[in-house]
């Protein structure tokens, strides 16, 4: 079943339009029997950090044509807790190519990180090594109780994110155990580092005990404070990507 992606506004319905028209299901190669679990990795003590392999986006444009291989391996040093792998190709220059690359380089879990419009995308998920994905609440609406019990039949964790209070709702009626709370704004593009705290608050107050994760604009060691003892991990793409050691950069940012 497919999420009526036409009532999406802006870029993240341009990019989730075009993803829609390209899912043509396929044989998939045989799924690797075990990937380590994502949800555990992020439930360590203290900040876990998410380090996204991230070329270009929207936002920025170009980032940084840096093989992802040698990103992860850097960021498995640095001492990320899981690794997100953009796979979407047209914005943002990924491909499940550099999932499965990645899956055979470094131990850690790692996420999927594309615009999930059709099952067929938790399947292919699976096949290429990813122990998780992310579902997009702005994208599946009503439907993201549906993804997500397919996702956790077919042994994926899932990351269900929201940035407005009403898509928080909807996560936590859809029984998410992760839920990502993205400090940009998909539609216009623009961040507000207040948005994951608040929401986060939100969460926590009407009774969520699962993992939550704060996503996107992150690039100073202070700006993580406000999401202490309240957050278990958090995303992070661009800043990492731009610096020139990515392994020292990440140590900086989280200690
Ligand atoms: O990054 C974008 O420009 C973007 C545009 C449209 C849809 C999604 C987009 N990004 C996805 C993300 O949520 C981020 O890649 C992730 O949270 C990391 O953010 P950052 O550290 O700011 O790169």
């Amino acid at each position: 079943m497919r999420p009526h992606l036409s009532r999406v506004p802006g870029v993240l319905g341009e990019i989730a339009r075009r993803r829609a028209e390209e899912v043509v299901p396929y044989p998939l190669p045989p799924a690797p029997e075990a990937v380590p679990s994502f949800r555990e990795a992020l439930l360590q003590p203290g900040l876990s950090v998410i380090a996204e392999v991230k070329k270009s986006s929207p936002s920025e444009g170009a980032i940084r044509a840096l093989d992802p291989v040698a990103a992860s391996l850097a960021y498995q040093r640095g001492g990320a807790r899981a690794i997100s792998v953009l796979t979407e190709p047209h914005y943002f220059g990924g491909s499940l190519e550099d999932l499965l690359r990645v899956r055979q380089a470094v131990d850690l879990p790692l996420l999927r990180k594309d615009f999930v419009v059709d099952p067929f995308m938790l399947k292919e998920a699976r096949a290429y090594g990813a122990s998780a994905v992310l579902l997009i609440v702005a994208l599946l609406g009503e439907l993201t109780g549906v993804y997500l019990e397919e996702a956790r039949r077919i042994g994926l964790d899932a990351l269900v994110e929201v940035h407005t209070e009403r898509e928080l709702e909807l996560a936590l009626e859809a029984g998410a155990e992760m839920v990502g709370i993205n400090n940009r704004n998909l539609t216009t593009l623009q961040i507000d580092l207040t948005t994951a705290p608040r929401l986060g608050r939100l969460a926590r107050e009407a009774g969520f005990g699962g993992v939550l994760v704060a996503e996107s604009g992150y690039s100073r060691r202070e700006e993580l404070k406000p999401l202490e003892g309240l957050f278990d991990a958090v995303l992070i793409g661009t800043s990492l990507m731009k610096s020139p050691d990515l392994e020292e950069a990440l140590r900086a940012l989280v200690g």
